[in-house]
């Protein structure tokens, strides 16, 4: 079984290698020629898959997706033919919402102004939202949700309406999927007019797609209102970002929120269980085996930690700061976006960091955020 991969898709030797001959590309540019006889193709969120990509390929089996977003996807074709799918819902959402939660951590530090009691705004509260969502209020932050989508479906949990939230939030983290039709259209969702009314001060964060936001338009809105604060993780045009808004950003990123290592095994992980689900054999391989130890192995705290030693101890998981800084300086370079993408390969999850206190129940929200070993 010939079996072509992402090259960026990692831990695919362990996961695949027995189940059949694997030939790594540039997704990117990946070519009809270079699948035409592919059993399997195994793509991340840059490969376009659609007739262009596969009409020349008769034999191909299975197409999977190591992503949560399927909008690179022709889902119609593929169904058209017959061919079985899978993307990996979910895999990367804890790394989105602890994203979110240090970039908010990072700019309540950098502003001198602090994330508890500021009010919070999720815009799609499916899995990232959710995660996201699930840090914040581990941490005692009032949380609004808008997703008429759920909120139709008939989900329990409170909803309000984008003008509420544009009017109440503090902060506002976006985290709906690219649509370009329909009712809940969400290109442009904010654009000029929607950008100009944020109230004043308002941190705005987008790690789900980058024309959510009318680019051109936040450079315009941005040149006026210097107020806003910026966390962008994902850009209009990508691989090449408009080079005059990424100074606008106080924290920019190449499109790597879900990239801790726990996201991309499970992203790998997800589609290795699909296959083997669809050529009938048992999964035998495990997630835990993939992951390397930690650098850490515990942290011991003298006490419940404020604000500032919080961040001190999602730094030790993730430091935002080292891909902001690596992006300004990269992000022009030839290939710059993706080179740092494929490098990189640093980032955990809070549960990769175990921390030790004696006293329970001061510290239970350190849990409820995601750290491991909370109070043994
Ligand atoms: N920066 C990154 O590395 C990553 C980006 N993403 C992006 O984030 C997107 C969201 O991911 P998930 O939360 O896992 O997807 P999901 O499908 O679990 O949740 C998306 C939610 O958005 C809601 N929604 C759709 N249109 C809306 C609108 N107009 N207003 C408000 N809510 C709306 C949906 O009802 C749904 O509940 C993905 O589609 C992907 O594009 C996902 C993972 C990593
Ligand atoms: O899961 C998604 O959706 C994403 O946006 C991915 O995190 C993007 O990563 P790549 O698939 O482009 O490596």
């Amino acid at each position: 079984m010939k079996i072509v991969v992402d090259e960026n898709m990692p831990y695919v030797e362990p996961l695949f290698g027995a189940l059949g001959e694997i030939i790594p590309v540039n997704g990117r540019t990946l070519t009809p020629e270079q699948v035409q006889d592919a059993d399997v193709l195994l793509v991340r969120s840059v490969t376009r898959v659609n007739a262009a990509l596969l009409d020349a390929n008769p034999k191909l089996k299975f197409v999977g997706s190591a992503t949560i977003g399927t909008d690179h996807v022709d889902l119609a074709y593929l169904a058209g033919r017959g061919i079985p799918f899978s993307n990996a819902p979910g895999c990367n959402a804890t790394a989105v919402g602890e994203f979110a939660f240090i970039a908010m951590l990072e700019l309540a530090a950098r502003f001198n102004s602090p994330l508890k009691g500021k009010v919070v705004g999720i815009v799609g509260a499916g899995n990232t939202g959710s995660a996201t969502a699930k840090c914040l209020e581990a941490y005692g932050i009032k949380v609004l949700l808008n997703d008429p989508i759920k909120a139709a479906e008939g989900d329990p949990r409170h909803f309000v309406s984008l003008e509420t939230l544009l009017h109440q939030a503090d902060i506002i983290s976006l985290h709906v999927p690219i649509t370009r039709t329909g009712e809940h259209k969400t290109l442009h969702l904010f654009d000029e007019a929607r950008l100009m009314s944020l109230k004043p001060n308002t941190w705005l964060v987008n790690c789900c797609r980058g024309d959510v936001i009318d680019n051109q338009a936040l450079i315009k809105v941005k040149q006026q209102r210097d107020d806003l604060k910026l966390v962008l993780d994902v850009w209009e045009g990508e691989p090449n970002p408009m080079p005059e808004l990424v100074p606008f950003a106080e924290f920019a990123t190449p499109h790597i929120a879900g990239y801790s290592l726990e996201g991309k095994a499970r992203g790998t992980f997800m589609l290795y269980q699909k296959l083997c689900e669809l050529l009938a054999i048992p999964a035998t391989k495990h997630l835990s085996e993939l992951l390397p130890p930690f650098h850490f192995k515990a942290v011991e705290l003298e006490q419940a930690p404020d604000e500032k030693a919080l961040l001190q101890l999602a730094r030790f998981v993730y430091d935002l700061r080292d891909d902001d800084a690596v992006f300004r300086n990269g992000f022009v370079k030839e290939n710059g976006f993706d080179t740092m993408r494929k490098n990189h390969k640093h980032r955990r999850e809070f549960s990769a960091l175990a921390l030790a206190y004696h006293g329970q129940s001061e510290v239970d929200w350190l849990s409820n955020l995601g750290f491991s070993g909370v109070g043994r």
